[in-house]
């Protein structure tokens, strides 16, 4: 299995680039990010082509934290604003040679208005894309951290996915979250496969390095790798020690390759 460092998480310490450098030092196979838009794109690309690693995704502004707003695309009355941000995602992903953009959804009421809009920016946001070669990738976040967060089960984001209906849309099969919301984390990454467009993993409760907790990662990767996962496996944990010792808690990596 191939193993990406999200650097929303790991190596924070450091700035975007170095931390690209310190990923590639640890032996990851490729990177992915949260919201590098405060990086300049030749900056990130300058670390990303001397490392030769892909920044693998990004993800749309989730819009004014402070104020409780986790994504923007499920908001009614905010599509100017959420497709401004779809179309930033975009160009950067596409300028720092990206796979795919992760479309937040953002806290919403659960209506129908709030789906129609998330659905409708989301088909804006593939057809955005799909010129530009990239995807779109949806990731339902558990609502124990996510309070109100509008996507948080594998149904409703097969609902989404079947009513947008672009081959350029997948779905971001986070196991932290689903083993939190839902739990049979085996036997849904197998029945929805043909639809994952990603894979992350974290420590379940505590969301730390992934050799401890409730979940057997190491049992899990060798299970995903039978059922024909191609792609990465996005560590997208909070390191224990603090991120300026990402590097001092990666004992896993080498174990879960090793199989
Ligand atoms: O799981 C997460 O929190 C991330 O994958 C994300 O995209 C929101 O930060
Ligand atoms: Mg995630």
């Amino acid at each position: 299995m191939r193993y990406a460092a999200n650097l929303g998480f790991l190596f924070t310490d450091l700035a975007l680039p170095d931390a690209v450098r310190a990923a590639a030092q640890a032996g990851f196979d490729a990177v992915e990010c949260h919201f590098p838009y405060e990086t300049p794109v030749a900056d990130l690309r300058a670390a990303l082509d001397e490392t030769g690693l892909r920044m693998l995704a990004l993800n749309t502004w989730p819009g004014d934290r402070d104020a409780g707003e986790f994504g923007l695309c499920a908001l009614p009355g905010r599509q100017d604003d959420a497709r401004r941000e779809i179309a930033r995602a975009v160009d950067y992903a596409a300028a720092a040679g990206m796979d795919a953009v992760h479309v937040m959804a953002g806290r919403t009421d659960g209506g129908e208005a709030a789906d129609a809009c998330f659905c409708a920016n989301l088909r804006f946001a593939c057809d955005l894309a799909a010129a530009r070669n990239l995807r779109i990738l949806i990731e339902p976040i558990n609502t124990r951290d996510v309070p109100g967060y509008h996507l948080s089960g594998t149904d409703h984001a097969e609902r989404v996915l079947d009513a947008v209906q672009h081959d350029a849309l997948g779905l971001m099969f986070d196991c932290y979250h689903m083993q939190i919301m839902q739990g049979d984390l085996a036997r849904t990454l197998r029945r929805l496969m043909p639809r994952i467009g990603h894979v992350q993993i974290a420590a379940v409760p505590d969301r730390g390095e992934p050799d401890a907790g409730e979940v057997n990662y190491s049992w899990l990767m060798r299970e995903l790798a039978e059922m024909g996962y191609g792609g990465h496996v996005g560590a997208e944990y909070r390191p224990r020690a603090g991120a300026g010792s990402t590097a001092a808690g990666l004992s896993w990596l080498s174990a879960f390759r090793d199989g």
